[in-house]
C-alpha cells in the first residue's frame, strides 16, 4: 500500500467535538438543537443507519426524535407529520430516511420539508442554492467529501476531478461543490463509453455508483486522491465500496476506506447542518 488513508472516523471525531461544543453553548442559552429522523417501513439497512444517526446526535448533545412508521403509512399521513415537524420549534433539522415505500412520492415529501430545516440538503431549494452559490444546506455526503479534501490539505484549484455517478444526492451536488472549489469537473455515468479514459486523467476521483470494483488500479493516475462513496456487500457479507481498495491503494496518493471513510462523514455533516440550523434559529429569536 502506497496511498495514505483518509480516516473518516478520525476526522468525524474532531468535527463532532466541535459540534458538541456549539451544541453545549446553544443549550446553555436555552436552545437545545433538535433533529427529527423519520423512518417508514422496515428496510434493515435503513434501521441500522437511522440508529447510528440518533446515536451520533446523543453523543454530540443534540436532541433527537426518531419517528418510526410501518410501511402502510399513507403519503398524506407522512406529509402531515412533516408539516407538524416544520412547525415544531424544538426541531431544527428534519431527515426523512430514503428509500420510502413505493406508494409514497419521495419528491413530494422532500419538497414538503421547510428548506430551513432541510439538513439533508435534498430540497429543490437547497439544490438550487448550491447551483447558484447561495446559502443553503449542502447534501451531507458530498459535503463530507469536501471536508476530507480540506483535512488532507489538498488544493482543489486547477485540479481535474472526475465524479462517477450522477445522482441528485451525491454525484450532481459533488460536481457542484468541486466546481465551486475551482476544480475542473467531469461527470461520468452509466452511459459513459470509456470510463477509464476519464479516470486516468483525474487528480481526484469520486466513486458514487453503488457497484463493487467500478474503479480498479489500471484506471487511476499515480498519486490521485480517491474518495469512495460506495456502500456494497461482498459475497461473504462484508461492507465494501465501489473501489477495488487493495489494487487502487497501490497506485493512489490518498484513499478513503470503506467502512471508516465517507460513511461516518455523512453522519458528521448531518450534525454540522443541524447545529447550523439551530444557530440560525437562535439568531432569529435574538433579533
Ligand atoms: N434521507 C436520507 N439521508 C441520508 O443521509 C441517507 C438516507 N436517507 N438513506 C440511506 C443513505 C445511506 N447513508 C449512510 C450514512 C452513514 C453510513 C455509515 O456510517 N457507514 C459506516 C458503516 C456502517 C455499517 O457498518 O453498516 C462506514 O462507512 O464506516 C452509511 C450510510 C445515509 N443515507
Amino acid at each position: 500500500m502506497t496511498a495514505q488513508l483518509i480516516d473518516g472516523n478520525a476526522l468525524s471525531k474532531k468535527l463532532r467535538g466541535e459540534v458538541a461544543a456549539r451544541a453545549a453553548a446553544l443549550t446553555a442559552q436555552g436552545l437545545k438543537p433538535g433533529l427529527a429522523v423519520v423512518l417508514v417501513g422496515d428496510n434493515p439497512a435503513s434501521q441500522v443507519y437511522v440508529r447510528n444517526k440518533v446515536k451520533a446526535c446523543e453523543e454530540a448533545g443534540l436532541h433527537s426524535v426518531l419517528e418510526k412508521y410501518d410501511a402502510s403509512l399513507t403519503e398524506a399521513a407522512l406529509l402531515a407529520r412533516v408539516d407538524a415537524l416544520n412547525q415544531d420549534p424544538t426541531i431544527h433539522g428534519i431527515l426523512v430516511q430514503l428509500p420510502l415505500p413505493a406508494h409514497i412520492d419521495a419528491h413530494k415529501v422532500i419538497e414538503a420539508i421547510a428548506p430551513e430545516k432541510d439538513v439533508d440538503g435534498f430540497h429543490v431549494a437547497s439544490a438550487g442554492a448550491l447551483m447558484v452559490g447561495q446559502e443553503g444546506f449542502k447534501p451531507c455526503t458530498p459535503y463530507g467529501c469536501m471536508k476530507m479534501l480540506e483535512y488532507i490539505g489538498y488544493e482543489t484549484r486547477g485540479k481535474h476531478a472526475v465524479v462517477i455517478g450522477r445522482s441528485n444526492i451525491v454525484g450532481k451536488p459533488m460536481a457542484m461543490l468541486l466546481l465551486q472549489a475551482n476544480a475542473t469537473v467531469t461527470v461520468c455515468h452509466s452511459a459513459t463509453p470509456d470510463l477509464a479514459h476519464f479516470t486516468r486523467q483525474a487528480d481526484i476521483v469520486v466513486a458514487a455508483v453503488g457497484k463493487r470494483n467500478v474503479l480498479t488500479a489500471d484506471m487511476v493516475k499515480p498519486g490521485a486522491v480517491v474518495l469512495d462513496v460506495g456502500m456494497n456487500r461482498t459475497d461473504d457479507g462484508k461492507l465494501c465500496g465501489d473501489v477495488d481498495f487493495a489494487g487502487v491503494s497501490q497506485v493512489a496518493g490518498w484513499i478513503t476506506p470503506v467502512p471508516g471513510g465517507v460513511g461516518p462523514m455523512t453522519i458528521t455533516m448531518l450534525l454540522v447542518n443541524t447545529i447550523e440550523s439551530a444557530e440560525r434559529a437562535a439568531q432569529s429569536v435574538d433579533r
